[in-house]
């Protein structure tokens, strides 16, 4: 059993899988270092190794990977910045500045589209990324995702105010809004979506329509159907991160 996370800066996801088949034996969303560790004991079968991405502080990550040694006994392997994997080439002036979550994603998407591709993910920040038809990244675009423009407004007006429950209620249609949680709510997602199809337009100017469109993140759903050709791949990062950190 191989335990793997990605740890981002709202959440960490895990996921166990079988070393023998890699078919998906248990996965989850945490918002803490101490529910992984109660998600984890509840397996039925403990993981013998452990693979992690994080776009956390160094030293979050160390202390993780010592929680787990103490509770667990893994020996995590921690992904780190490469110049070049599996034919891909980081497009970074300074590649070890280019998030590695982002560079996983991009792994991921070349490996599984084949050739060029535009990825996006959309977590606490929303990301795009372009990798050329012979594995050159060309770099990407970073802007606030839904949790950070929603945290925003909330805390920089004085008249926006509205729980988790109302949120969820206001998406379920994208007509101009009627109250407050509606008017931000889909206010937020029309930009992640207007982000998507100016990185759609972009895709186009430089590759035609030859190109792969790979959507993931915890928020990939809200802006699926500004990309109707995009294939939504939630474990994204998991692909990437198994290329970056082979075990035996
Ligand atoms: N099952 C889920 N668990 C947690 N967050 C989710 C889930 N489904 C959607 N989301 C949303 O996904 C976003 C977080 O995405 P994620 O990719 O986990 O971010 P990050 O990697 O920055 O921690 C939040 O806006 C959250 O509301
Ligand atoms: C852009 C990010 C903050 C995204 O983090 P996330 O939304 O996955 O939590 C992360 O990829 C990061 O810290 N990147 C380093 C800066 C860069 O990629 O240029
Ligand atoms: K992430």
């Amino acid at each position: 059993m191989i335990l793997e996370l990605d740890c981002g800066n709202s959440f960490i996801k895990w996921r166990v899988i079988r070393d023998t088949d890699l078919s998906i034996v248990g996965s989850g969303v945490v918002d803490s270092d101490m529910a992984l560790v109660d998600a984890v004991s509840a397996l039925a079968l403990p993981p013998k190794q452990c693979r992690l991405v994080s776009v956390r502080s160094e030293e979050e990550t160390i202390s993780l990977s010592a929680l787990l040694h103490q509770c667990f006994g893994l020996r995590v392997l921690v992904a780190q910045p490469a110049k070049e994997v599996a034919g891909v080439r980081n497009g970074y002036e300074d590649y070890q500045r280019l998030g590695l979550d982002r560079w996983l994603a991009v792994l991921g998407a070349y490996r599984l589209s084949g050739g060029a591709c535009l990825v996006m993910d959309f977590g606490t920040a929303a990301k795009a990324d372009f990798v050329a038809a012979d594995g050159e990244h060309l770099g990407g675009f970073i802007c606030p995702g839904m949790p950070l423009m929603r945290s925003q407004l909330r805390t920089h007006t004085r008249r926006i105010r509205y729980d988790d429950a109302s949120a969820e209620r206001a998406l379920s249609s994208m007509a101009p809004g009627r109250s407050t949680v509606e008017a931000v709510e889909r206010g937020c997602v029309h930009m992640l979506q207007g982000f998507v199809r100016s990185q759609l337009d972009h895709a186009r100017e430089l590759w035609g329509e030859d190109f792969s469109v790979l959507l993931t993140g915890g928020d990939a759903p809200l802006v699926q159907e500004a990309a109707p050709t995009a294939r939504v791949v939630p474990d994204l990062v998991f692909v990437g991160l198994a290329m970056a950190c082979p075990l035996d």
